[in-house]
């Protein structure tokens, strides 16, 4: 058994243990046997109790107040404080999305169960807690992708919930914010790809990614270089390969967007698509600012976008130029995400790890360990410093091994 009941009989004193119930996803995680990052409560503890077990109380919701603990240990716990603990439970596990979502459980291990969330999770099946779940909060059809992204199985009923309407005007009114926290946990999933395949089967989600909506009716490239056709499966098939080797959300969308500057090629000059990598970097930064991603997103998206290309050139580039590109990975933090993306873009591909891994070690040595004083760099005009600190790095380089190649 994981240790969230056992986290939870610490805290409390043995006394109130028969007033605290573990509700929501924390139960789910406790079946699978999983610790959950969060764990979420109800409890009919008054005031005194909660404060001097060291909760807080937040601002008051509509089924009762909230209070909540960071532990450092433990994480984060939130309780929801119901005086009439069990007759409001009722209440409250009905109002959420999916059944295995929607169970309780005493501190002695009694299930709480009343719409059978332990067969549905038995069988991994995300079965709604009442046909109005996705109206309630439209949001939970992303919670649904990215459960089915982790293996999870939307049943029929469920799916033809989602298919009855069109939901791009009650998904508008939502923060942008909670479907990118979705986005972002389906890209850390066991399949992430999934999220985003079923998002354009359902039609669903267009006004957040209009990007991945536009991307099959664009061709990847020429059919030589790219038989799977078009810019999705192509998207797709990067992002499965670089998910093989990492598990790293942020790597798994650069994947996924690499190509978004194939997004603005003119249709006349299709299959081809000149200088996407550049007219990629602005399209990147819209696009996470768009979804309010962290900043780490838009950066590292934007100059994948630029560089990716790049490396698949590997063998025609100057000294020079292939220092810049790893200076530049290296400043935007994609030391190791980029050769991935650029890895599964084109796989087989002249492009060669090693030779990287030289060029970004020495593109992150200091000017000290290059040998170059700060009075030589003070002495020298702004502009040419960055030109000096190159040029050094290419003699490096090739003393080290005569070039770039070896
Ligand atoms: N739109 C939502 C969001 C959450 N919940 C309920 O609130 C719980 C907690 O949600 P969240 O903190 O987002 O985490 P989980 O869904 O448990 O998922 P994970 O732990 O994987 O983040 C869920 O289990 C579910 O019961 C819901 O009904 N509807």
């Amino acid at each position: 058994m994981n240790t969230t009941i056992a986290i939870l009989k610490e805290l409390f004193p043995a006394a109130s243990h028969g007033r605290i119930l573990l509700v929501g996803g924390s139960v789910r995680d406790h079946l699978l046997g999983r610790a959950s990052s969060d764990i979420d409560l109800a409890v009919s503890l008054d005031a005194t109790e909660l404060t001097a077990c060291g909760f807080r109380k937040l601002e008051p919701r509509s089924i009762g107040p909230i209070w909540f603990r960071h532990d450092q240990t433990f994480g984060s716990i939130e309780a929801t404080q119901l005086p009439d603990l069990r007759t409001a439970l009722a209440e409250d596990l009905a109002r959420r999305d999916f059944t295995v979502n929607a169970m309780a459980m005493t501190l002695d291990g009694e299930l709480i169960d009343p719409l059978g969330g332990r067969l549905d999770l038995e069988q991994r099946r995300l079965t709604v807690c009442s046909p109005r779940s996705f109206s309630d909060d439209p949001l939970r059809i992303f919670r649904a992708f990215r459960f089915e992204a982790d293996g999870w199985l939307l049943p029929p009923e469920s799916e033809a919930l989602i298919r009855e309407r069109d939901w791009q005007q009650p998904l508008s009114l939502l923060p942008v914010e909670r479907f990118s926290r979705e986005m972002l946990k389906a890209l850390g999933a066991t399949q992430p790809e999934r999220f985003f395949a079923r998002m354009l089967q359902f039609n669903v989600g267009r006004g957040y990614l209009p990007e991945l909506f536009a991307m099959p009716a664009i061709p990847a490239g020429p059919l030589q270089h790219h038989p799977e056709g078009d810019l999705f499966s192509h998207a797709i098939l990067v992002l499965q390969r670089v998910a093989e080797r990492t598990c790293d959300p942020l790597a798994r969308f650069c994947a996924l967007f690499h190509d978004i500057g194939k997004l603005d090629t003119a249709p006349a000059n299709y299959p081809r698509h000149h200088g996407h990598e550049d007219t990629g970097f602005d399209l990147a930064r819209s696009l996470c600012e768009r979804l309010r991603l962290p900043s780490a997103y838009r950066t590292a998206l934007a100059w994948t976008s630029r560089l990716h290309g790049l490396l698949n050139r590997w063998g025609e580039l100057r000294d020079s130029t292939a220092l810049k590109t790893a200076q530049q990975a290296v400043k935007a933090r994609i030391g190791e995400i980029l050769p991935l993306v650029s890895a599964a873009d084109k796989p087989g591909g002249p492009f060669a790890w090693q030779e990287w891994e030289r060029a970004v070690r020495i593109a992150t040595m200091t000017t000290v360990a290059m040998g170059i004083d700060d009075a030589r760099l003070k002495g020298m005009a702004p502009g040419k410093r960055p030109d000096f600190i190159l040029q050094r790095r290419v003699e490096i380089l090739r003393d080290e091994c005569g070039g770039k190649t070896g």
